[in-house]
């Protein structure tokens, strides 16, 4: 469904210097592939380059040289109106709910918007899919009428979620998508995406620095290091297939070396130790 080839992006460091400023390794040949109906979880420390990885999938950053392939076409190569189209097919959930809704908009428009957008639906017709979007994502449709302020964290990002799946995308990129959220509403967001990637036979690439959490919910796990993959596992794997010293790095910051001491930071972690 999605293969990146050869992918580099350099940003230049900031500073006020009259002279060519360095630049910044952000994706250093990034070659990756995504199956259909399956989830890539991409992990890393902050600084890696993962969201900008992301980004470029969205098209929302534009790499320096590589090819990014979607569903057999080369998203760098198409027309404006060809990248539209096929826009609407890669959908995007954040990490930070409160910024990504308009706090002005009733839960109804913020799930409408992506419909009024690229379908021309009737008002009852929209009005049934925003109903059975919140349901879908575990809310009630009375729910539509309500402001992002008398929602929970875990709540608002089922709106998020309920708004990207509204035009029912093949790929849904999930950058640090509940990372923002307490132990119990990440488990619980975790099983809905889940269940969502079943129903809609959805694809997802998942962007978190959680280890514990990417490969709870991926089939596929790819380790970024200052713009580079430096290792892909499945998920299926035990731990300790994960040789790389950066794996080993993210794998210490959750298991601590005697079981006594391990603080269990996730549902996820919790069954894996
Ligand atoms: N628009 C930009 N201009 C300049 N530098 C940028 C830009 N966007 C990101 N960077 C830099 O690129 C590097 C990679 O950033 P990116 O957000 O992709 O990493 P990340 O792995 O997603 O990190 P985090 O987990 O903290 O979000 C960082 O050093 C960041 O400061």
């Amino acid at each position: 469904m999605l293969e990146l080839k050869h992918v580099h992006k350099s940003y230049a460091l900031g500073g006020s210097s009259l002279f060519r400023k360095p630049m910044v390794k952000v994706a250093d040949d990034i070659c990756l592939t995504l199956e259909q109906g399956t989830c890539l979880g991409l992990v890393g420390e902050s600084g890696s380059g993962k969201s900008t990885l992301g980004k470029m999938i969205l098209g929302l950053e534009k790499p320096d040289a590589g090819e990014i392939w979607f569903e057999g076409s080369n998203m760098l190569a198409l027309s404006k109106s060809e990248r539209m189209r096929m826009r609407r097919q890669i959908q995007t959930v954040f990490q930070d709910c409160y910024s990504s809704l308009n706090p002005r908009w009733p839960a109804y428009e913020s799930i409408r918007e992506p419909l009024a957008n690229f379908e021309k639906l009737g008002a009852g017709e929209e009005k049934r899919a925003v109903q059975e979007l919140l349901v879908a994502v575990g809310l009630q449709p009375e729910d539509m009428t309500k402001y992002p302020h008398q929602f929970s964290g875990g709540q608002l990002q089922r709106i998020s979620i309920a708004r990207a799946i509204a035009l029912k995308p093949k790929l849904v990129v999930l950058d640090e998508a509940v990372s923002s959220l307490d132990v119990l509403i990440q488990h619980q967001i975790l099983q809905l995406l889940a269940e969502l990637k079943r129903q809609f036979k959805l694809s997802y690439l998942f962007i978190s620095h959680d280890l514990m959490a990417v490969r709870s919910i991926s089939d596929q796990v790819a380790v970024m290091s200052s713009g580079r993959i430096v290792e892909t596992v499945s998920a299926k794997e035990p731990l300790s297939s994960m040789k790389h010293p950066v794996s080993r790095q993210l794998l210490a910051s959750i298991l601590p070396t005697h079981p006594r001491e391990r603080r269990v930071s996730s549902p996820a972690a919790f069954s894996a130790v």
